[in-house]
């Protein structure tokens, strides 16, 4: 086993930093130039491994796609320019390119193998298959289709109306993208607003999408046409640095060009109702709001995060929790089970790792309960136990801990942010 991290306590964080670009929207910018006819250019790529995922699974079809560094240049040629694999594609740690790929492939006259790593291995994925079968995809794969490994031949689809049950911008995605190749108008409708990415990027794409308030639709048959795409900073990258910037004494911290799509800022409403001193000043627009946001130390205060917001700050629940340790009062997280299908059930390692920090929580059914405000003691191993986020939220953690942590299975991090440690030690060292 590789070994742990030592991290510890900061007197203080200060300085500028960019975030890397959106995970999200480096996924669709890769696959829909894939789909498109024409020439794409992507800038500010996240080369995150999820991101890299999928690019190598679009190679394997026959893509050509060019990365160096943060800018991707890709010439598609159409859904029908995409060729059976030879090899089984791999999907690495990434939701995403798993979900949303099935929902390309779901229409091409070919047959494909998806395979990723033991925590794909252990998502839901029916929530795809099944809407993608009653399309006319032929899907199999372990317990009858619903975890990796899959196989699929797309098949001749046709549109559906799908009320989806589960508020996922990775399902709209998926049932979308396979609803373009449909016969017919596909459309797609969840309980709350998922995050829009896909909608924006396909108009981008000049696709016609329509949208009414909780549904999505799209006409079958609809060719993208290659498109330049610029990502903004990661919201959910740039969320470990505004809670540190609020949590760490004597800090002050600004983060430029981050994506403010409101489907995503629901962690800048938390930290403003939770009494966080934050500044928002819109930068370009570009496909995709962005600003530079600063945060300061603050006195904070517990707060009830629920319903409709849970899916515009879904990946930033850990961080959140952390923060809540430090806020007077209660915090109350709850409708959030979505989080024990992530690439850890969240609930469980957030509750298991704060605790060990000296941390007052405690998991419920759909979520969890922190009391604050606490001294985090430290002096103990933690564990990303493989999770991105966790792993970067324990770091975040150790920055406040009286005694030094150990975090296990650092490397975890590079799935979404393979530059954190050297923003860390850059922001520790600014004065
Ligand atoms: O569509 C996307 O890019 C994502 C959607 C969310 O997942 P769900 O669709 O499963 O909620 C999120 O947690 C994930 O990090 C990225
Ligand atoms: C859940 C996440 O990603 P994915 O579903 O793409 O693995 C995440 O990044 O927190």
């Amino acid at each position: 086993m590789n070994q742990g991290l030592v991290l510890t306590k900061k007197h203080s964080l200060n300085g500028t930093i960019e975030v890397p670009g959106d995970k999200s929207i480096s996924h669709r910018a890769v696959m829909f130039g894939a789909i498109a006819e024409g020439k794409t250019t992507i800038q500010n790529f996240l080369t995150g491994e999820d991101c890299l995922s999928t690019i190598s699974c679009f190679k394997e079809m026959g893509v050509s796609i060019k990365q160096e560094g943060t800018n991707v240049t890709i010439e598609g040629k159409g859904f029908s320019g995409l060729k059976e694999p030879v090899n089984i594609l791999n999907v690495g740690n990434s939701g995403t390119t798993t979900r949303l790929m099935l929902g390309i492939l779901a229409g091409r006259p070919f047959h494909a193998c998806i395979i990723g790593d033991e925590s794909i291995a252990k998502r839901p994925m029916d929530r795809v298959t099944a809407p993608l079968r009653q399309m006319g995809a032929h899907i199999d794969g372990r317990n009858n289709g619903s975890f990796t490994p899959l196989s699929l031949r797309g098949g001749n689809l046709k549109s559906i109306y799908y009320k989806s049950p589960v508020a996922s911008a990775q399902v709209k995605s998926s049932i979308l993208l396979a609803g373009l190749q449909a016969d017919g108008t596909t459309t797609v409708e969840e309980p709350y607003q998922s995050r829009d990415h896909t909608e924006r990027l396909l108009s981008a794409f000049g696709v016609h999408v329509k949208k009414q308030n909780l549904t999505v639709s799209v006409e079958g048959g609809q060719t993208l046409k290659g498109a330049n795409i610029y990502v903004p900073g990661d919201i959910s990258s740039a969320a470990f640095f505004l809670v540190a910037g609020a949590i760490v004494p004597d800090s002050s911290i600004k983060l430029k060009n981050v994506g403010i799509n409101p489907t995503r800022t629901g962690i800048l409403d938390v930290l403003e109702n939770m009494g966080a001193e934050i500044e928002i000043i819109p930068t370009l627009d570009s496909a995709e709001p962005m600003a530079d946001i600063s945060v300061r130390t603050s006195e904070l205060k517990g707060t009830e995060i629920s319903g409709e917001l849970i899916p515009r700050l879904i990946d930033e629940i850990p961080i959140i929790a952390l923060l809540a340790t430090q806020a007077e009062g209660t915090t109350v997280i709850k409708d959030a089970e979505e989080l024990k299908v992530k690439e850890t059930n969240r609930i469980d390692t957030v509750v298991g790792e704060l605790k060990k920090l000296g941390a007052d929580i405690e998991a419920t059914n759909d979520g969890m309960i922190i009391r604050g405000k606490t001294k985090l003691k430290g002096g103990t191993n933690v564990s990303s136990h493989g999770d991105h986020r966790i792993g970067m939220m324990l770091a975040i953690a150790s920055t406040i801990c009286e005694e030094p942590v150990e975090l296990m299975q650092h490397e975890a991090v590079s799935v979404s942010y393979p530059a954190f440690f050297d923003h860390l030690n850059l922001l520790s060292k600014t004065i």
